[in-house]
């Protein structure tokens, strides 16, 4: 089978900047293929010199087969359709009228449309939900309108393959989803996509493979899993992120943040948290680069299941066990060895006990997560309200806010601790 899109090599350089740097790749028929990358990667291009709009300086690009550079506009525009990034238009058409200039590569030489091509106009209006629309001036719909009457306007071109430059940035969420929806079903009755995207979620989502472009290469190629690792999107975006299965659509979920660690290369953060308390703040952590250990929590905890995930250390005790000697050592150790301690919820439950004695008895800085109101009935007696009282004087306290926290744990490392070292003995 030919492949629909076959780049060869391509180099582009636009004013002093080469922005395809020798891009090679091949996308088969019948798939969608995401285009991600930070700004200025080079995504647009690499869509123009698909659609023919610009000469390469070096290489080829080949669709269905046949080399774009040798065609003529009308003759590739029967091949490729294009719904731009920037749909602004000057001119006040009638949207009706901008669907079918999709039409005009199939029009013969006397400009005579057919039932045929007023059939694909309705329909392509009816798929991209324009029709409601179709005898305004195209200059006084919304912008996420004018985004669908474009892709009205390439669905009606019926072209074998299909580019899409950020088609759904003015989107709102039910119209990102639908326009997606609508690509897809494009793409099970035969047709090639390829979409620059930047919403990594529902690229990972919506998309059979991806290729990330950073400075004029192809730095990853396959399936949205393959492509979106942390250690990726690092080197394209330079965020740190976390990547994970999201809980409903099942595909890979980023979560980025800027690079801000408290001290990228050497920071640990001993954690103590439960039943899920701590989970936002690992993963907060850990896309800021700090190796966190956790503990003790039950083996069976949501924020074990976290450390687990993001390789954090873990003091655990199997379901329902009080925090034996040997956890309780362990989880000391950790505390001391650690640059700070995040105490990720002061709702103390009795197990919790032993840990929080073995954070005040270290110096280690301590930062104290304080989201909800402590509920008595969760803090074991008067111990426990005592363990609370001491912990907020002795740690920064912060809001349960996960950006707040790195925050927090960047001013304890800086500042010296304030001495507490008597345990506390019930
Ligand atoms: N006509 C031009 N002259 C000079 N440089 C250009 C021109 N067009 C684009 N560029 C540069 O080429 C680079 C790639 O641009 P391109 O639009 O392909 O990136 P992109 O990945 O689509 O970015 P974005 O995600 O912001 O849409 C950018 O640095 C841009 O400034």
């Amino acid at each position: 089978m030919t492949p629909a899109i076959e780049i060869d090599a391509v180099s582009v350089t636009l004013g002093d900047t080469a922005v395809l740097n020798s891009v090679s790749t091949t996308i088969d028929e019948g798939r969608l293929v995401g285009l991600v990358g930070p700004n200025g990667a080079g995504k647009t291009t690499l869509l123009r010199a698909i659609n023919g709009v610009l000469d390469p300086d070096q290489g080829s690009v080949r669709v269905t087969g046949q080399d774009v550079s040798a065609l003529d506009s009308r003759a590739t525009s029967q091949l490729v359709a294009t719904v731009p990034q920037s749909t602004a238009s000057t001119f006040e058409f009638p949207v009706r009228r901008i669907v079918e200039m999709g039409r005009t590569p199939h029009i013969g030489r006397f400009g005579t449309r057919t039932s045929a091509d007023r059939d694909a106009v309705d329909e392509a209006m009816d798929r991209a939900a324009v029709s409601h629309l179709a005898d305004r001036p195209v200059t006084e719909v919304s912008g996420g309108e004018r985004q669908r009457v474009f892709l009205a306007r390439a669905l009606a071109q019926e072209t074998p393959v299909l580019l899409l430059d950020e088609p759904t940035s003015d989107l709102d969420v039910n119209h990102q989803v639908r326009t997606l929806d609508l690509v897809t079903d494009l793409v099970d009755e035969g047709r090639t996509v390829v979409a620059a995207i930047h919403d990594l979620d529902l690229a990972a989502r919506y998309c059979d493979e991806l290729r990330l472009l950073h400075d004029g290469r192809i730095r990853a190629a396959g399936t949205p899993e393959s492509v979106l690792t942390a250690a990726t999107l690092e080197a394209a975006f330079g965020a740190r992120a976390t990547v994970t299965t999201h809980p409903v659509t099942g595909a890979a979920s980023v979560t980025a943040f800027a690079d801000d660690a408290p001290d990228s290369t050497t920071a640990t953060v001993h954690v103590v948290g439960g039943g899920g308390a701590a989970t936002p703040h690992l993963h907060r952590l850990d896309a800021a680069g700090v190796e966190c250990s956790v503990g003790v929590v039950s083996t069976d905890d949501a924020d074990a299941e976290t450390a687990r995930a993001i390789g954090a250390d873990l003091v655990t005790v199997p379901p329902f066990a009080p925090v034996d000697d040997e956890a309780r050592a362990t989880v000391s150790e950790r505390v001391r060895r650690a640059d700070a301690v995040v105490v990720a919820d002061v709702t103390v439950a009795p197990g919790n006990c032993p840990t929080l004695d073995a954070v005040l008895g270290a110096d280690t800085p301590l930062v104290v997560v304080d989201g909800r109101p402590v509920d008595a009935r969760n803090v074991a007696g008067s111990r426990g309200r005592r363990l609370v009282s001491r912990l907020r004087a002795r740690g920064i306290v912060v809001d349960d806010d996960a950006d707040a926290v790195v925050a927090a744990v960047r001013r304890a490392i800086d500042t010296p601790p304030i001495h507490d070292r008597s345990p506390y003995s019930p």
